[in-house]
């Protein structure tokens, strides 16, 4: 699913409205309704039914003003609040303004501080509140009165649904622009703006609905948007039933070089979620001291000892292999490094890249330029800023455009971790996963997104979709685990004992 920046959601609603000739006041119209419905459900189970719709001078009060006049119509108790001199009021909200007059609507003007004073008080009465302040048109930092009254709305703890985006969330990053609603949930309209998927604006939103508002398939198709939110159609779409006549040299070799003195879980884990995302045949090579743990650990898989690989030819070595991840736990030494040095340089088959292996390659970036093969490296925030020499802070407060320009320079897919993993790639294409939750922020859980990727790749999966699959599935396991453990409590190898459920479930869908 596409997911748009302010101006690309304007020029969406200039192309459904100026090419296929729908009237503004109708995708207004169809907006405001389809918060209604939502307005509904919450008021379901409430006893108290008084609803305030605060609204702004903008669009985004507009379809305030066919919220109310819905709501009044289905006899609920409704009260509009309007910040600023409702003179400024135009087109379309206007004509929805003049109904609401014409309707004899119970209207409060909200511009002074001692109207502020007022409104703290009265909206103690209400059940939920509906932010229709500002939308995609937010410009420039919220002060006065408007922050007042977001201000007061947060205070009063009572339930705000946020129309289209929390008001003071900027559509284009997320960044709350000096205050911004805390709401309960967020309808937004035909796609997700960038706020409302990355935080802090997510977070502000609670929980997101996307409504269609009547703009057709193929004006969506002419927003030339490389940004996209995973779905779980996109998992579907990969993770296929499996064919009968199949066995399995079918399902590929996976080779995973990981695990050092101190870190063999690093390896385990891994290993593990790699046979558990449908690898045929799994070797995981660690030194040799470790070999007993993971055969103890890892009755399925084939280990095998880094010596090993070095005596009879790196490259030789994996030449029956689908796929090659190198780093979990495998600490900096000088093996690692040569081994590291040659696949990047000499492997002709696909490569992922992760923790220590990342660490390693920091020192030599430019190794990346010999590639032979597609690459997908697997940064956390820290790694990536050694990547790049960029802070962890400036890494953090540009994920998009860190990780992209990251594989547009190296020609690498970056899958850069965290709460809103992104995944770019070379053609600029920017994929953001939104499963996953704090829980996850636990060691080993990125040892397990390794094994996934490199699960998928054995099979087959192209890079790009192994990717982002792994990604979405990741994250819903963890999001699984949560679930039945809590985030406190949740531990890495609980998400890899999710998997299985996840698969299926996706499937069956
Ligand atoms: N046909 C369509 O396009 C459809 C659009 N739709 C809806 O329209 C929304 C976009 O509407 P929009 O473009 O009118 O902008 P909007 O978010 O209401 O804000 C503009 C107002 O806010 C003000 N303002 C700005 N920043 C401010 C600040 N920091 N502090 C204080 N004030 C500030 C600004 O004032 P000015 O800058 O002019 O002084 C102006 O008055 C979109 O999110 C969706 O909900 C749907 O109905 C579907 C069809
Ligand atoms: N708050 C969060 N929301 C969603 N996912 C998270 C969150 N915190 C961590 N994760 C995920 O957990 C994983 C942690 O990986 P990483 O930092 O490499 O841990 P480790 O090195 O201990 O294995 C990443 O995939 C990351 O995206
Ligand atoms: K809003």
């Amino acid at each position: 699913m596409k997911v748009l920046k302010n101006e690309e959601m304007r020029k969406l609603d200039e192309i459904a409205i100026n090419t296929y000739k729908i009237p503004g006041i109708i995708l207004m119209e169809n907006a405001g309704i389809s918060v209604v419905e939502e307005i509904e459900k919450s008021l379901a189970s409430k006893e108290n039914k008084k609803i305030a719709v605060i609204s702004g001078l903008g669009n985004n009060g507009g379809d305030g003003f066919v919220i109310t006049r819905h709501l009044m119509n289905k006899g609920i108790q409704v009260i509009t609040y309007i910040v600023g001199d409702t003179s400024m009021i135009k087109g379309d909200a206007k004509i929805n303004f003049d109904i609401l007059e014409k309707m004899k609507a119970f209207i409060v003007k909200l511009e002074s501080s001692e109207d502020i004073i007022q409104f703290q008080e009265d909206l103690q009465q209400y059940s939920i509140l509906v932010d229709a302040l500002l939308g995609t048109g937010l410009q420039r930092t919220v002060e006065g009165i408007m922050r007042e009254v977001i201000l007061k709305m947060n205070a009063s703890k009572k339930e705000i649904i946020a129309v289209d985006i929390p008001s003071g969330i900027n559509g284009n990053d997320g960044k709350v622009q000096g205050v911004a609603v805390e709401a309960k949930k967020t309808i937004t309209f035909q796609l997700p703006k960038i706020g409302n998927i990355l935080f802090p604006g997510s977070y502000y939103g609670g929980a997101l609905l996307v409504k269609n508002i009547g703009i057709p398939k193929e004006a969506v198709s002419l927003i030339q948007s490389k940004i996209h939110l995973i779905t779980e159609e996109v998992a579907a779409s990969v993770l296929s039933k499996r064919y009968g006549d199949t066995h399995k040299g079918s399902y590929g070799r996976a080779f995973i070089i990981a695990g050092s003195v101190g870190m063999s879980g690093a390896a385990i884990l891994a290993s593990k979620t790699a046979l558990r995302c449908g690898a045929g045949l799994l070797r995981t090579a660690v030194p040799e001291s470790l070999i007993p743990i993971l055969e103890n650990q890892l009755i399925e898989g084939i280990t095998v000892p880094v010596k090993e690989m070095l005596d009879k030819g790196i490259i030789n070595y994996l030449k029956e292999e689908n796929v090659v991840a190198i780093g979990p736990g495998c600490g900096r030494s000088q093996e690692f490094e040569e081994i590291l040095h040659t696949v990047i340089t000499s492997a002709r088959l696909p490569l992922v890249i992760d923790a220590d292996g990342l660490n390693l390659l920091a020192n030599n970036i430019h190794l990346l330029k010999d590639l032979k093969a597609p690459c997908i490296i697997t940064p956390h925030p820290g790694e990536m800023s050694r990547l790049t020499g960029l802070s962890i802070q400036e890494v953090n407060d540009h994920r998009l455009e860190v990780a992209k320009n990251f594989s547009e320079k190296w020609g690498v897919i970056t899958l850069l971790k965290g709460a809103r993993t992104v995944i770019t790639d070379p053609q600029g294409q920017i994929f953001i996963n939104r499963t996953g939750n704090p829980g996850m922020a636990t060691a080993g859980s990125g040892d397990v997104l390794t094994g996934m990727i490199t699960g998928l790749l054995s099979q087959g999966v192209e890079p790009l979709q192994a990717a982002i699959v792994s990604a979405y599935l990741h994250g819903k396991a963890g999001d699984r685990a949560a679930e039945e453990l809590g985030e406190y409590s949740m531990l890495a190898g609980d998400i890899i004992d999710q998997v299985p459920f996840v698969i299926q479930e996706i499937i069956r869908a």
